[in-house]
């Protein structure tokens, strides 16, 4: 690695690849078979000292405003390290190991001694995403983390999202008041904010009329809440780094843990994961 170096690419070739900013190891582009499936705004920050607006920002220690840093966590500004170089499997999937641990910077906002290990894995149609807290302190520690997703759309309002129905939600909009998620399939035809809490351990959200036709299966294990947030018209205008009308290109479906903060003894290790994986645009009705 030189000092220089700001990403790595994970690259199955046929026009499928993953490039991830060191910055924040922010995925920045899924590209399958040519088409992107992944937003990032054209006006994104690039100055390795705003969080970049798009791709997969992981929001680590805290989710949301916190009074002991910026909102949501350092994790998506700091500068991650590469563990291990993209190198291929023998059955072409493409790998690679990112992480971070506390440092001056981290140990004034939040004063522990932590590991975080990002294992990327690019397979044929899908990605997965497995994410590690190592507690390497002497003492427990409390976090909330989330992998803050932008799928790119053609037009948000003809996305349906599965796998929330009665679940309760937060709806950040509406104050903080909770609901039961009445629908099947969830739409989003203004500013949707929510934490939909506790999924099953296992649990699939499918997300249909992403860039390219494609339905993305968002299978995930050990995230058991899912945010959907889109900022429609006004919030997205109100954001400097977002296009005006880029809301109609976006859509964020979140998988993590931020319900309530995971607590982590001492000396023990945290496992999340995320797997996306594109299914055909025939798959898009289910
Ligand atoms: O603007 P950011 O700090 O990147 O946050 C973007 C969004 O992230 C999550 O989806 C939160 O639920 C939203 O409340 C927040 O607006």
């Amino acid at each position: 690695m030189t000092s220089t170096q700001q990403e790595i690419v994970l690259d199955r070739g046929n026009d499928t690849n993953v490039r991830v900013n060191l910055h924040g190891a922010t995925v920045v582009s899924w590209l399958y078979l040519g088409t992107e499936l992944l937003f990032v705004s054209e006006k994104a920050v690039y100055d390795n000292k705003k969080a970049i607006r798009g791709g997969i920002p992981v929001v680590f220690p805290n989710f949301g405003p916190w009074d002991l840093g910026p909102q949501h966590g350092f994790a998506r500004t700091s500068t991650w390290t590469i563990e291990e170089q993209p190198s291929k499997l023998p059955n072409g999937d493409v790998w690679a190991v990112l992480s971070l641990e506390d440092n001056e910077q981290t140990r004034k906002q939040w004063n522990f001694k932590f590991q975080l290990k990002y294992l990327l894995t690019l397979k044929e149609n899908s990605f997965h995403m497995d994410f590690k807290v190592i507690n390497c302190d002497d003492k427990s520690f409390s976090f909330t983390c989330l992998l803050h997703t932008y799928f790119g759309v053609p037009d948000v309002r003809k996305c349906k999202i599965s796998g929330l129905q009665e679940l309760t939600y937060v709806d950040k909009v509406a104050s903080g008041e909770r609901f039961s998620e009445a629908k099947e399939q969830v739409t989003i035809s203004e500013n949707v904010d929510r934490v939909y809490e506790k999924t099953p351990a296992y649990w699939e959200h499918l997300v249909t009329a992403v860039n390219g036709g494609y339905c993305i299966s968002l299978q995930k294990h050990n995230m058991p809440d899912t945010v959907v947030w889109n900022p429609w018209i006004e919030k997205a205008k109100a954001m400097t780094d977002f296009g005006d009308d880029e809301y109609l290109k976006m859509l964020c479906v979140e998988a993590g843990y931020v319900s309530e903060p995971f607590t982590l003894k001492a000396g023990e290790i945290y496992e999340g994961t995320q797997v996306l994986i594109a299914l055909p645009a025939s798959d898009s009705s289910l």
